[in-house]
């Protein structure tokens, strides 16, 4: 597409908060000002740009956010971006404040809302892939992935020191409502016993066979990974089933929640939010509309948004078949 001239980016973080948001919104806002563009902090994802929660930001907004969690711009999920009205109101504070192209970070619902509005009203825009659930395509690695992934096995050690000393069997739920990215990871980085996925339904049949072999085998603990909403239910709920069926046990849950969202984003996370985000004000002053920057092979792609969020992301196989492997 013939690039539009740009003077005016807004940018803004939208859906569930991640860490290496901060560190994305910083280089978008850096390398907006490095090629002498005017930055515009939209406050509060979509809700905000409907209530013209909207300010200018200098370089002191963008100091030491870096390395924080969280997003400063704030996040939100609006109910009303998702109708015509609302994106009409949206759109007449874009008009209002002169901004001419937008920078949204957030994940396949976010993206999906940036897809619609541009499809609406034509404003230049790029998404940034920020989430911890990694369940976007086009892009190896979403912003915040590998944080929240250290955050839960770092978690998980510690219940494996205090399942040890006491034979106990572990359920640990970790994030990931629609996807067992995390789940996957936290399971072959913790040497879990079992990873239960909501893309995969594993029969409860066959997570007793799985216990039974590995007390036969004298196990000195047994951490069993659980994604919230997988197919065979919380980890509440499975602890439950598996009570009935090895009565033997002592079971305990613990439920990881919101943790996993928060603390300093990884050097990994770092450096991708920073790629991402100078990527995509190059991309929005070179004419690429609605896409998403991603990173595969280690380097920067443009993916179309419609691509980015369609279908389902699936798990690797080889990361699924590793998982069992290791936990045999
Ligand atoms: N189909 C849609 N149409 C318009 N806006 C949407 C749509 N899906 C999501 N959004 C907007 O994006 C926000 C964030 O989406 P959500 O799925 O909650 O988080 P994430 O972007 O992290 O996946 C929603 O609250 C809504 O404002
Ligand atoms: O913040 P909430 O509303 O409790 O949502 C929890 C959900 O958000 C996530 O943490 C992140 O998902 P999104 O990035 O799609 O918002 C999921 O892993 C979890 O299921
Ligand atoms: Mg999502």
């Amino acid at each position: 597409m013939e690039p539009k001239t740009i003077k005016r980016i807004g940018v803004l973080t939208s859906g569930g908060d991640a860490p290496g948001m901060n560190a994305a919104i910083r280089a978008v806002v850096r390398a907006g000002f490095y090629y002498n563009l005017e930055m515009y902090g939209i406050y509060r994802g979509y809700e905000g740009m409907i209530q013209d929660d909207i300010k200018k930001l200098e370089s002191k907004n963008i100091a030491h956010v870096l390395e924080r969690g969280g997003t400063f711009l704030k996040s939100a999920r609006s109910s009303e971006f998702r109708t015509p009205e609302g994106r009409k109101k949206a759109y007449n504070n874009l008009v209002k404040h002169g901004i001419d192209a937008l920078v949204i970070i957030g994940g396949d619902g976010s993206l999906t809302g940036a897809h619609l509005f541009y499809n609406e009203f034509g404003i230049p825009s790029i998404g940034l892939p920020g989430t911890i659930d990694n369940d976007l395509a086009g892009t190896d690695l979403t912003i915040g992935f590998d944080t929240a992934c250290n955050t839960a096995i770092e978690a998980i050690d510690k219940i494996r020191d205090t399942a040890t000393s006491h034979d106990r069997l572990f359920f640990v739920e970790v994030m990931g409502r629609d996807a067992g990215f995390i789940a996957i990871n936290a399971g072959i980085g913790s040497a879990a016993a079992a990873t239960l996925i909501p893309e995969k339904k594993m029969p409860i049949e066959r997570l007793v066979e799985r216990l039974k072999a590995r007390t036969k085998a004298m196990k000195s603990s047994n951490i069993v990974i659980v994604a919230e909403g997988g197919k065979s239910g919380g980890a509440v709920e499975i602890a439950e089933k598996i009570k009935k069926e090895l009565p033997y046990y002592d079971i305990k849950v613990t439920i990881l929640g919101h943790l996993q969202r928060g603390g300093a984003p990884s050097s990994l996370d770092r450096v991708l939010a920073s790629k991402l985000g100078v990527f995509a004000v190059e991309g929005l002053m070179q004419g690429k509309y609605d896409v998403m920057a991603g990173i595969i092979n280690n380097k920067v792609v443009f993916t179309p948004i419609s691509k980015a969020i369609v279908g389902h992301k699936e798990v690797d196989e080889d990361d699924f078949r590793i998982a069992k492997i290791l936990s045999t």
